[in-house]
């Protein structure tokens, strides 16, 4: 049987005072995309902190066999797009996709390819900070899928994407996984997400 990528057991978050996150289970192994859904403020992002190593839990946490930590080894095997990263002033969409590469000291994709796939060759040569919203969307992502991981931790990936694109990145995604990467997704996009597994979260409050 396929060992869990994700074994999470009865996970519960406080924050303030007040329970964000109670008893919550899931168990995720390679291959899979997950899909995490639930009304504003259920605790989508909370769960995907904890799997992270971002967020102190009680429960149990294990993420690749051991409790996740904030720390290089662990961001070596999980890559996460979630708020807008900080761009590095000076340098063009492409020089970040470069970056990355250079970083990882490989890719699962050439950074020409990149730029194709996400639909970035038209602003290659720009700042990231002159993009619209849906194309700093698309270059973070990007940057995720084009580094070496073995867990995608998503958060809103949809966000800004227009309808067309959210479909090539739904595709995108399952071509990760069948190379054997795993995702976990917070979507508030059930179209998007219509070929995950779908995991519904309640507001624990
Ligand atoms: N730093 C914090 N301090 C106190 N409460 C917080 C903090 N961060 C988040 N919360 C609360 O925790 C709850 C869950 O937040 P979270 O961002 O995980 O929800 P979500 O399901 O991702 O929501 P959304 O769909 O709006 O993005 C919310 O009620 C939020 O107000």
């Amino acid at each position: 049987m396929t060992e869990p990528i994700i074994i999470a057991r009865d996970v519960g978050v406080e924050l303030g005072g007040v329970p964000v996150l109670r008893g919550v289970d899931l168990t995720v192994v390679p291959g899979e995309v997950v899909a995490v859904l639930g009304a504003n403020g259920a605790g989508k992002t909370t769960l995907l902190r904890c799997l992270a190593g971002l967020q102190q839990a009680s429960g149990s946490v294990d993420v690749l066999g051991r409790p996740p930590v904030d720390e290089p080894d662990f961001w070596r095997e999980v890559a996460l797009a979630g708020d807008e990263p900080t761009w590095y002033p000076g340098l063009t969409v492409r020089e970040h996709l470069e970056l990355m590469r250079a970083v990882h000291g490989s890719g699962r994709l050439e950074v020409g390819a990149a730029l194709e796939l996400f639909e970035l060759v038209g602003c290659a040569d720009r700042a990231p900070s002159s993009l619209s919203t849906g194309q700093r969307q698309r270059l973070s992502l990007a940057m995720a899928l084009l580094r070496p991981s073995r867990l995608l931790l998503l958060d809103e990936p949809e966000r800004g994407l227009d309808t067309a694109f959210r479909e090539r990145l739904a595709g995108l995604l399952a071509e990760y996984a069948a190379d054997g990467g795993t995702v976990v997704m917070v979507t508030h996009d059930p179209r998007f997400a219509e070929d995950a597994r779908h995991v519904a979260l309640e507001p624990a409050a």
